[in-house]
């Protein structure tokens, strides 16, 4: 299938990062959020990333200017009409992402791929709310997406042949790695990473160490670039918590029980480095 309008739905730390990679490929992109604040904050994420590309010689002025001129800024799903593949890169949240998937089957054209960025939510499930459950497919991208090589792709129960080959495609046209797998509660990455970070956080509520020892273990003695503390703050506590609740109710095994540290964490508002306190402090972005 050739695709050449793409859609990113969701403008955080994950949208802006695929909307980029995917107009710096020659996409035509909208870039979707719920509010214009939302999309320019992603769009100047964007600019950011760009201009440092020019500063270290990797992009000319030129090159910048035609890769934010195939980027488009999106409040209407009704953009979505135009569109040969979404990207979904919205909260962790199954209602939020079903909802979205109901409308996005009436506005998104027959042929149009449905896909979702989801860290751990089942796919079969989310295509279950369309009518095309055959269209719909994980494309998992890793955080920071213009650095991260993997796209972890995850078939649902009635995922296509040719979408996974579509999508299979088109990951590596963004120069990533695509690699398949099935559809299980945080499929491979998060099933196995995730209760990492969890056991890191549980070994901080039972004082064991402090977040810094725990990282500078991980980093100096496993030669892992950022510690499981510092990661989960990069990740965002919020989305931390939300795979470690999917693990948790998915496979029901106690051994997922997210850390109480965790939850108590992002009850407060603590999420990491995009609410500028988690394990760390962070200056304001
Ligand atoms: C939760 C999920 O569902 C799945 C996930 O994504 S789990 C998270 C997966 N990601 C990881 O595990 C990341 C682990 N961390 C790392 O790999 C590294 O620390 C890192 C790549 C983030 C930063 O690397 P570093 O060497 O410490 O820092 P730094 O030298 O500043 O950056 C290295 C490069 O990445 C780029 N970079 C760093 N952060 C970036 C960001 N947020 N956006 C874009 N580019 C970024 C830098 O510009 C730099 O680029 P060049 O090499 O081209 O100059
Ligand atoms: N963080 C990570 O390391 C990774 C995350 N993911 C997955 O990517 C997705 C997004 O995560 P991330 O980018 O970190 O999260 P962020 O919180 O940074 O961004 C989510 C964005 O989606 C917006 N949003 C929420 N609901 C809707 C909606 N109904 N329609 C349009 N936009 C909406 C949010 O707006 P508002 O601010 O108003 O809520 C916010 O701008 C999640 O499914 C997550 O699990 C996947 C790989 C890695």
């Amino acid at each position: 299938m050739n695709i050449q309008t793409i859609m990113v739905i969701g403008a955080g730390q994950m949208g802006s990062g695929i909307a980029q990679v995917c107009a710096m490929a020659g996409y035509s992109v909208y870039l979707h959020d719920l509010k214009e604040e939302f999309v320019e904050k992603g769009m100047n994420i964007v600019h950011k990333n760009l201009s440092r590309q020019v500063e270290k010689g990797r992009m000319t002025e030129e090159e910048k200017g035609a890769v934010l001129d195939r980027l488009t800024a999106s409040t209407e799903l009704k953009n979505a009409e135009k569109c040969d593949l979404i990207i979904e890169a919205v909260v962790e949240n199954m209602e939020v992402k079903t909802n979205l998937f109901k409308i996005l089957d009436e506005f998104a054209p027959e042929h149009a791929i449905l896909a979702s960025n989801t860290s751990s939510l089942p796919i079969t499930e989310i295509a279950a709310a369309t009518k095309r459950p055959e269209k719909v497919i994980g494309m998992h991208f890793m955080n920071p997406v213009p650095v991260m090589k993997l796209v972890e792709i995850i078939r649902g129960l009635q995922t296509a042949d040719e979408v996974y080959e579509t999508i299979e495609a088109v990951s590596r046209k963004l120069s990533k790695v695509p690699v398949e797998v099935n559809d299980f509660p945080g499929f491979i990455s998060n099933r196995i990473l995730m209760p990492m970070i969890n056991e890191a956080i549980f070994a901080v509520y039972e004082g064991v160490a402090t977040p810094e020892a725990v990282d500078e273990i991980m980093k100096l003695g496993m030669n892992h670039p950022m510690g499981p503390l510092t990661l989960a703050d990069f990740i965002g506590l919020d989305t931390c918590l939300y795979i470690m609740e999917t693990l948790h109710e998915g496979f029901g095994d106690d051994k997922y029980r997210p850390c109480p540290l965790l939850r108590k964490y992002v009850k407060a508002g603590w999420l990491g480095k995009k609410s500028g306190k988690g394990f760390y402090d962070y200056q304001a972005n």
